[in-house]
């Protein structure tokens, strides 16, 4: 972001005229938001950067508009257009202070007191500042980002505001939507300052692209709608290889993600003594009895089964690693590869580079974090930065690799990584992963038998689990959304999305 305002500022554009124009929409956001008189005494947070700057112009329109502002300003030194807004802003009559107590009761709060320009923890006073802000209930709208996230990692600096409303300004900042910060973000918004694309793509251009996974990307990716001349294997064979009997319900699941994939035709292998339970609740699936170990884990697939007749193959749900064997078997073959729970376990102990590199086909790894950290041992700079290391996970093994998490990342062999920005703690749930695999797969074997690209639907399969659960807890709360209702809301979620629906 820096690189690019820099560009703006050498191609003539004014630093004023910029933070001017950035604050006017911020403004206005601000008013519409939190309208006077609803709201009367608003606290304005002004650091020494750029950030403050903007708070300033804010401050200043605030109090035109009628409001009462009272600024808390921490540090007096500060960069010189900042001083500039500060010193119109008081010959307004508007108080300064520099403590935050003055503060606390008023109805919001404006906080810009660091953007991306915070370089190391903050400490002292202003952090006690922050620290009793965040004791108080009223709403807090940051601008840019939180001050004391960092702008990338989402880390907290020391410590940081607890916005309510985070307006971020002209890019997406990572931070937002790393995990670590979202106890800090409140609801983010975007306030577009009309950026030429050209600065942004000779900046961004050449780096690995992040990407926020949007409803019309996740759509039309999704095989839909079918063409009228097709049949069942035209429509994508997968095979699910799941199940113990120790975690029978993780079978059932990962087969409910699948059907609701809409996939051609479901072959569902279980331990031999799973198979009538399966049979009984899958009735759409053909369900295939394995061999089973004594405790109850598939021992090894059938000889009935060709690996080489499915489309793809999905393994790992329930299966308990005695069931590791047939994680081998499958990582041998040459059909496409989703590996979830003990599939991924069975990996990590088999050796997770050195196994991949050997594999040709497409292989999808659904790691929480725990297993992800089995698979893939961090490194000390990426401990704090996940999206770092989802991308050299990926690029490492050449899988596709999606980190489940609140906002679950997708890593992608060329760098890329995809986020899904909206979800729901409906989903921290046993079991909701279960149907993400099966779903997932589901789509994948579809892409497989339409020939497109199958990577995309890796963003479709989270961003539509992700919304079934969503929908599913506005009509349920979000302790009503259990992983067989969660199933169920994957269809009912859709039509909303989708013309065809209508
Ligand atoms: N292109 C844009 O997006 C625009 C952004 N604007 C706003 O400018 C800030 C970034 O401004 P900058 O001056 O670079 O940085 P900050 O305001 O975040 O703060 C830097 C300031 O703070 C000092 N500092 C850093 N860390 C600490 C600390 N821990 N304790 C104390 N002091 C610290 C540092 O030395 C600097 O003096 C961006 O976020 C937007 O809000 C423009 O207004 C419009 C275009
Ligand atoms: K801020």
């Amino acid at each position: 972001m820096s690189a690019i305002e820099g560009r703006l500022f050498a191609a003539g554009m004014p630093v004023a005229a910029l933070m001017e124009k950035v604050a006017q929409a911020i403004f206005k956001r601000v008013i519409a938001l939190y309208p006077h008189p609803r709201v009367r005494r608003i606290g304005v947070l002004v650091g020494p950067g750029h950030n403050g700057g903007d708070a300033l112009v804010v401050a200043r329109e605030l109090h035109f508009a009628g409001y009462e502002v009272l600024i808390y300003r921490p540090l007096s030194k500060g960069k010189e257009l900042t001083g500039q807004h500060g010193e119109y802003v008081a010959s307004l009559g508007v108080k300064f202070h520099d403590q935050i107590e003055p503060l606390l009761d008023c109805d919001l709060i404006v906080d810009g007191l660091f953007g991306f320009g915070l370089e190391r923890s903050i400490s002292g006073e202003i952090a006690e500042g922050i620290n009793r802000l965040n004791a108080q209930s009223q709403p807090v709208i940051s601008i840019d980002l939180p001050s004391g996230l960092h702008t990338d990692t989402g880390a907290v600096l020391g410590t940081a505001i607890q916005a309510n409303h985070t307006l971020c300004l002209g890019l997406w900042k990572l931070g937002l939507f790393q995990d670590q910060a979202l106890a800090y973000v409140g609801k983010a918004e975007l306030i577009d300052f009309d950026i030429p694309l050209a600065d942004i793509q000779a900046v961004l251009g050449d780096r690995h692209p992040i990407h926020r996974i949007t409803s019309t990307v996740a759509i039309a990716h999704l095989p839909l709608p079918r063409p009228q001349l097709t049949h069942k294997y035209k429509e994508g064979h997968l095979l699910a290889i799941c199940g113990s009997q120790r975690y029978m319900g993780a079978a059932l699941l990962c087969g409910l993600g699948a059907k609701a994939s809409g996939v051609g035709m479901l072959t569902i292998a279980v331990p031999n003594s799973l198979k009538p339970y399966m049979s009984q609740q899958l009735a759409d699936a053909l369900v295939v009895g394995c061999p089973e170990t004594a405790s109850g884990a598939i021992a090894h697939l059938p000889d009935s089964i060709d690996l080489s007749s499915f489309g793809a193959i999905a393994c790992g749900c329930g299966l308990t690693l005695d069931g590791m064997g047939v994680v081998q078997a499958v990582l041998e073959s040459d059909r496409p590869l989703i590996l979830d729970a003990d599939g991924l376990n069975a990996l990590a102990q088999l050796g997770t580079i050195p196994t991949l590199c050997q594999r040709q086909a497409f292989t999808l790894l659904t790691p929480h974090p725990g297993e992800f950290k089995r698979l893939f041992p961090p490194d000390q700079d990426e401990s704090e930065d996940l999206v770092r290391a989802v991308r050299r996970a990926s690029e490492q093994t050449g899988a596709v690799v999606m980190l489940k998490q609140a906002r679950t990342a997708i890593g992608y062999p060329d760098g890329s990584v995809w986020i899904n920005p909206e979800s729901t703690p409906a989903l921290a749930r046993g079991g909701s992963g279960d149907v993400l695999t099966g779903l997932s797969s589901g789509l994948i074997a579809q892409a497989i038998a339409r020939k497109i690209p199958v990577e995309p639907l890796v963003q479709t399969a989270v961003w539509w689990h992700a919304q079934a659960a969503i929908s599913a807890a506005l009509a349920r709360t979000e302790l009503g959304v259990d992983a067989v209702t969660l199933s169920e809301f994957l269809l009912q979620v859709l039509p909303q999305f989708t013309r065809s629906g209508n």
